[in-house]
């Protein structure tokens, strides 16, 4: 039995990036000899092992073969024949479908290397269509890839086209479009990963009004807004919302994030943002009634810095648009209203539905004494 490195690690070693987790292909062998050898098997659907004491990953050599649709629809063989040339060929791109021998030898037959040479994502057989997952882990890859210069081979944007066309994508489990967003909204470059699906058509059937959005403009603020969040964040919740939250009504980016399975931090950012972005990067500077109504509603007292994370994300939207977002204020005045003590307002007599009202009224006082201060020092500047 012989056991290679293979995929992500023999990439990047080569790219000369850190690895993360190595994975392993073991031709030869057999479940029972693996354990015996003190493997642990994991993974129902084909055998994987964990090395007792790295609990790195060990595959027995396999080919897989499409059997119905979307991402479990593979009948799997793995038998002592199969060999490390079938295992590779059975992988989405040539510069994941590498090994290395134990005494280092790159075992490279379809021209990987190569492809990191010419900086190519480029699919290693036709059997890249039969995992429609595929299209989305190409778009994630350019996106981490770009700054090196990588880029879509044109014959694999081709056939993504056409994977697309023939509806495969359409049988994408949402949890799994979700996994890889998520992924590529903390890769280098995350517009790039809209943009290959774009390119591709698949944007249209994930994220409609986002495909729009790229349709009609060249540089279109919702990505311009979302590398801006990049910069100025590394919560996915802020690099979601800046993206999506200015593109439609709050009710329809609720209803985008829901069929994204976007988590409930990401969705509700989202909906902030489409609910409060006209008002703070608007009249709500100037208007201590509006500024006070957008606090209440986004839960400013109890959750501050889910606020603050809504203050980037519009700010970053803002910036796209060419408006501006008075943060400092805006800030200013939420830190004097939260200062507001019940405690003190009811040692004065207020209670009940009363002191409600007192410490409604109080903070308003205060949201307003500070934009007018704000005001009246740009005034000087
Ligand atoms: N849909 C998929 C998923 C994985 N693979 C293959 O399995 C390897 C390991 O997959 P994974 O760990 O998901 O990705 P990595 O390439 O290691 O990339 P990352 O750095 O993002 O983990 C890949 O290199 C690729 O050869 C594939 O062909 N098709």
């Amino acid at each position: 039995m012989q056991t290679y490195l293979v995929g992500g690690a023999v990439r990047d070693a080569l790219l000369g990036r850190a690895v993360k987790d190595r994975d392993w292909v073991v031709v030869g062998a057999t479940p029972d000899e693996m354990l015996a050898k003190g493997f642990r098997q994991v993974g129902a659907d084909f055998p994987v092992f964990l090395h007792p004491e790295t609990q790195e990953e060990y595959a027995l050599a396999r080919t897989e073969r499409k059997k119905g649709h979307g991402y479990h629809g593979f009948e799997v063989h793995s038998a002592p024949d199969v060999t490390l040339e079938d295992d590779l060929r059975r992988r989405d791109l040539t510069i994941n479908a590498m090994a290395q021998a134990e005494d280092g030898t790159i075992i490279d037959p379809f021209g990987g290397q190569h492809d990191l040479e010419r900086k190519l994502l480029r699919h290693v057989s036709p059997a890249f269509s039969e995992d429609p997952l595929r299209i989305l882990r190409v778009a994630r890859f350019a996106a981490r890839l770009e700054p090196l210069g990588f880029r879509v081979a044109p014959e694999t944007n081709e056939l993504m086209r056409e994977m697309v066309r023939s509806g495969e994508v359409e049988h994408l489990v949402p949890e799994r479009i979700w996994q890889e967003t998520q992924r590529a909204l903390h890769e280098h470059r995350p517009d790039v990963y809209f943009r290959v699906m774009q390119d591709c058509d698949a944007l249209s059937r994930l994220i409609p009004p986002l495909a729009n959005a790229l349709t009609s403009n060249a540089n279109p603020a919702p990505l311009r807004a979302l590398m801006l969040a990049v910069q100025l964040s590394s919560h996915t919740a802020v690099r979601y919302a800046a993206l999506l939250g200015g593109l439609d009504t709050p009710l329809a980016v609720e209803d985008l994030s829901q069929s994204l399975r976007a988590p409930n931090d990401c969705q509700a950012m989202a909906i902030l943002v489409a609910t409060s972005a006209d008002d703070l990067l608007g009249p709500a500077t100037e208007d201590p009634d509006l500024l006070l109504a957008v606090l209440d509603r986004c839960d400013a007292w109890r959750r501050p810095e889910r606020f603050d994370d809504l203050l980037i994300a519009i700010g970053a939207l803002g910036q796209a648009t060419l408006r501006e977002l008075d943060s400092h204020s805006i800030k200013q005045a939420l830190e004097a209203a939260r200062a507001v003590d019940p405690q003190a307002l009811m040692a004065e007599g207020h209670t009940g539905k009363a002191l409600g009202e007192a410490i409604r009224r109080t903070r308003h006082q205060r949201i307003a004494t500070v934009l007018k201060q704000n005001k009246t020092g740009n005034h000087h500047d």
